[in-house]
C-alpha cells in the first residue's frame, strides 16, 4: 500500500494525509432517482484509487461531475486546494484534472496524430492567440506534435501515428484515450474502466502503464469490475452503492468489507451461514 495510506481507519469519508481531490455533500439525480450522493471523499494525492461498485451505483456520474461533464444538483469540491465546483470540462484541464471514458472518443476520421493533437487544444494557445503571434504558436504546435510523438512512442502508437483512429483495435484505442489524457500533462486522471474489452495481453500493459503514471507522481482514480486488477494496483479502493460511499480502506480489507459483499449481492440477501428452515 502507499505508504502514507498505512494506518488510517477505513471508514467511508476519511480524511486522508495530503487529499488532492476533496468532495463534499455531492448530489446529482436524474428525475427522481438520486444517481450520486457523497458525503464526503478525499483522494489521496500520488497513489492509486480505484472506485468500485455494482452496475448503476454512481461512478460513472460522479466522474462526469468532478471532471466538468456534468452538473452537480448540490455539494462543492476542490483540487489541490483550490474550488473548482461546476468548472468546465476544459478549465479543470488546464488545472491538471481530467477524464478518460469508458467508450472511447477518439475521433475515427482523424488520424492518430491528429486525436492527440486535439487534446491539447485550448491548453494554452487559442485561435485568437494564434492569429495574433503566429511564431509563437508555430513553436507551441511543433510542442505539441512532439509531447504527441513521445507519447505515442510511449504507448507503442507511434507506427499508427498516421493511420486513421477508425482502424485502431479496440485495445488500441484505450491506449490513445489514455495517451490523449497525458497531452495536458495532468496531475491527476480519473480512468473510467481503462481496462474494459481489452485483451489480457493488454491488459497488462494498461496496467503497467498505470503503476507507470503513479510512479512519475501522478494521482490515479480508476473505475474497475475486475477485482483482480483492483486487488493488484490499487493503494486504495472506495466502493459506491446506490450512489453512496459504503465503504473505503486498503484493497483487502475492502474486498472483505460486509458493506462491500452487501452492495454486490444487493441489500436483501440472507447472510452467509444463514440456516434455512424448509420444515
Ligand atoms: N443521463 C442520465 N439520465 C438518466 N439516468 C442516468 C443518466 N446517467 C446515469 N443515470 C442513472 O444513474 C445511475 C448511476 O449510473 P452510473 O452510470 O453513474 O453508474 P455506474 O456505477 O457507473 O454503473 P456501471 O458500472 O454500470 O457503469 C443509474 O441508475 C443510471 O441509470
Amino acid at each position: 500500500m502507499h505508504a502514507d495510506l498505512a494506518g488510517l481507519t477505513a471508514d467511508p469519508g476519511v480524511p486522508k494525509p495530503d487529499p488532492l481531490l476533496v468532495v463534499d455533500g455531492v448530489t446529482r439525480a436524474f428525475g427522481g432517482l438520486v444517481a450520486v450522493h457523497v458525503e464526503h471523499l478525499e483522494i489521496q494525492r500520488g497513489a492509486i484509487t480505484a472506485l468500485i461498485g455494482p452496475n448503476g451505483a454512481g461512478k460513472s456520474t460522479l466522474f462526469n461531475v468532478l471532471s466538468g461533464f456534468d452538473r452537480a444538483d448540490a455539494g462543492r469540491w476542490t483540487f489541490d486546494g483550490a474550488p473548482v465546483t461546476g468548472r468546465s470540462a476544459h478549465r479543470l484541464a488546464r488545472r491538471g484534472l481530467v477524464r478518460t471514458f469508458q467508450l472511447t472518443k477518439t475521433l475515427g476520421r482523424l488520424s492518430v496524430l491528429e486525436n492527440m493533437k486535439l487534446a491539447a487544444t485550448g491548453q494554452r494557445g487559442e485561435r485568437l492567440v494564434a492569429g495574433l503571434l503566429p511564431p509563437l504558436w508555430l513553436g507551441q504546435e511543433r510542442a505539441i506534435e512532439q509531447r504527441a510523438d513521445e507519447l505515442l512512442e510511449r504507448f507503442r502508437l507511434a507506427h499508427m501515428r498516421d493511420e486513421y483512429a477508425g482502424t485502431l483495435s479496440g485495445g488500441q484505442r484505450k491506449l490513445l484515450e489514455m495517451a490523449r489524457a497525458l497531452m495536458v500533462r495532468p496531475t491527476m486522471v480519473l480512468l473510467d474502466e481503462p481496462m474494459a474489452g481489452v485483451n489480457p495481453a493488454l491488459t497488462q500493459s494498461l496496467l503497467s502503464h498505470i503503476t507507470d503514471l503513479r510512479d512519475e507522481g501522478m494521482t490515479v482514480c480508476f473505475v474497475e469490475h475486475d477485482m483482480d486488477v483492483v486487488m493488484g494496483i490499487s493503494d486504495w479502493v472506495v466502493c459506491m452503492a446506490e450512489g453512496e460511499v459504503v465503504a473505503e480502506g486498503p484493497p483487502r480489507a475492502v474486498a472483505q468489507n460486509p458493506a462491500v459483499i452487501d452492495a454486490y449481492l444487493g441489500r436483501h440477501h440472507d447472510e452467509p451461514g444463514t440456516e434455512y428452515d424448509d420444515g
